[in-house]
């Protein structure tokens, strides 16, 4: 029934090294500022109600995107419509991610266009999140109201995977973390209910640092406040009208634009040989390095520096979607063709030129997810930006206790836990804090041996 909305794989074609090759030009259209796409994701625990929730949301916005789909059919004049071009570039972050298991479904209001990034599948939830986090402009934290115990003193304890899901997010920097209290149906006082959590997630909130954006009553199965409102009395806003529902807080969360400032940076995901005629300025036998602008913005004229080589050159041309562009910026997939002939390949980082020479030992957050637990000197192949390398976690220094909220010592990471390490790896990498930047401080770790995602790790200090 929601297949129609879910988002198509963006059509690729594969060059000769078998790399996938650009989106297509037709039919992107960029957005105003204020009308920027939301990307968020959902989180909670089995049977709190995502799926349902996203069903709502979808079918709810159906008319609408009816509307949109009209419209976009009038511009194609005729022209097959190709829905997947509204999620430009997701297709080359998902590379960028863990899994393949995240599915992205778009849908439309008249305010807004939304990106959900929905990640399906119990036990590989948590790392699906982890994927689906690094992207995205919102959490949505699920809260099934009917699982906590009501009766219990005041502040209850929220679920520990509600605790862990919103500490995730927060460490993942999501910039905005809604919690919908959802089943608000199926218990005897809503009000009193509700009010009861909203108390227990302000209290946590406020232990654990995070920012709270909304705490959202709903019943995703009767539709109640997921985009109608509901007009309860304990539910009001400031004036002392309706409270919002999901999708008006929704339709209000800034898209982040954090990254678009600040040092321009992107992992080459592949390069391109074209036979076109070369702009001005550009090096013979042109090449063009694509990637996902992890930070910052380039234009032609600017200088680059190639890492891991060191090498600089100037910008000739930047494309988008395969048209030359003035600018571009981090969050887009772009192809930067330079006006000399330098050895980039895929893994390597074009950047604005720095002294650094790269880190080989930094600290960082651990998200652990596999059921083998992390042990300090075991070897790991982690994968930063498009780049793998070989790397040891040199010490595990702490574990956080998702109940205290208190580092504490530890000597391994069991699964769903998360702590800060030490890691070494075998080669440098041009690694920055997290915190600054959301791709260049973030590397994925996999298991050699099982071939599978083994967790996240978040640079503290490079
Ligand atoms: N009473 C009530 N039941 C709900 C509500 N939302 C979801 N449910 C029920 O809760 C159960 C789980 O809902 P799902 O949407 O499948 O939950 P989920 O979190 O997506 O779970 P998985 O898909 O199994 O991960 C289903 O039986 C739903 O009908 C709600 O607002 N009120």
């Amino acid at each position: 029934m929601f297949d129609a909305t879910t988002s198509a794989p963006l059509e690729r074609t594969a060059d000769d090294a078998g790399h996938a090759s650009p989106p297509r030009a037709a039919h992107v259209v960029d957005a105003p500022a204020d009308h920027r796409a939301l990307r968020f994701l959902t989180a909670g625990s089995v049977d709190d109600g995502k799926s349902t929730l996203i069903g709502r949301l979808l079918v709810d916005s159906q008319a609408i995107l009816a509307d949109q789909l009209d419209a976009l059919e009038r511009r194609a004049a005729g022209a097959p419509i190709d829905l997947s071009l509204l999620t430009d570039g997701l297709e080359a972050e998902r590379e960028q991610g863990i899994t393949i298991d995240v599915a992205y479904r778009y849908f439309a209001t008249r305010r807004r266009k939304f990106i959900i990034a929905d990640a399906p599948g119990h036990e590989q939830y948590t790392r699906n999140m982890v994927t689906a986090a690094a992207g995205s402009d919102a959490a949505v934290v699920l809260i099934d109201i009917t699982k906590l115990d009501l009766d219990a003193p005041r502040p209850l304890t929220l679920l520990p995977q509600t605790r862990r899901h919103a500490l995730l997010a927060h460490l993942l920097r999501v910039p905005s973390i809604v919690f919908a209290v959802n089943k608000i149906d199926a218990v005897d006082d809503a009000g009193a209910a509700f009010e009861a959590v909203r108390d227990a997630v302000d209290a946590f909130a406020r232990a654990a640092g995070i920012a709270i954006a909304a705490i959202v009553p709903v019943s995703a199965l009767r539709g109640d406040n997921v985009t109608r409102r509901l007009d309860a009395p304990w539910y009001r806003a400031a004036d002392g009208s309706a409270g919002p529902s999901l999708l008006q807080v929704l339709e209000a969360l800034p898209a982040s634009q954090e990254r678009t400032h600040g040092a321009f940076s992107l992992p080459v995901q592949y390069v391109q040989r074209s036979q076109g005629a070369a702009p001005a300025g550009a090096a013979d036998g042109r090449r063009t390095f694509w990637g996902r602008i992890a930070h910052g913005s380039v234009r032609a004229g600017d200088a680059v520096q190639v890492f891991p080589s060191g090498e600089r050159a100037l910008v000739a041309e930047v494309l988008c979607a395969g048209e030359p562009v003035d600018v571009a910026s981090a969050g887009r997939s772009a192809g930067i063709v330079l006006d000399r002939e330098l050895d980039v390949s895929r893994g390597d980082w074009l950047a604005s030129p720095a002294a650094e020479r790269g880190t080989q030992r930094f600290s960082a957050t651990l998200a652990w997810l596999d059921t083998e637990p992390a042990v300090v000197g075991r070897k790991y192949q982690v994968r930063h930006g498009n780049r793998w390398v070989q790397a040891r976690i040199a010490s595990i220094d702490s574990r956080l206790d998702i109940h205290s909220l208190a580092a504490t010592d530890a000597h391994e990471l069991g699964v769903n836990e998360i702590g800060r390490v030490t890691i070494e790896t075998q080669q440098p990498l041009p690694l920055e804090p997290y915190r600054d930047n959301r791709v260049g401080g973030a590397l994925i770790v996999v298991d050699p041996t099982q071939n599978r995602t083994s967790g996240a790790l978040l640079v503290e200090a490079a």
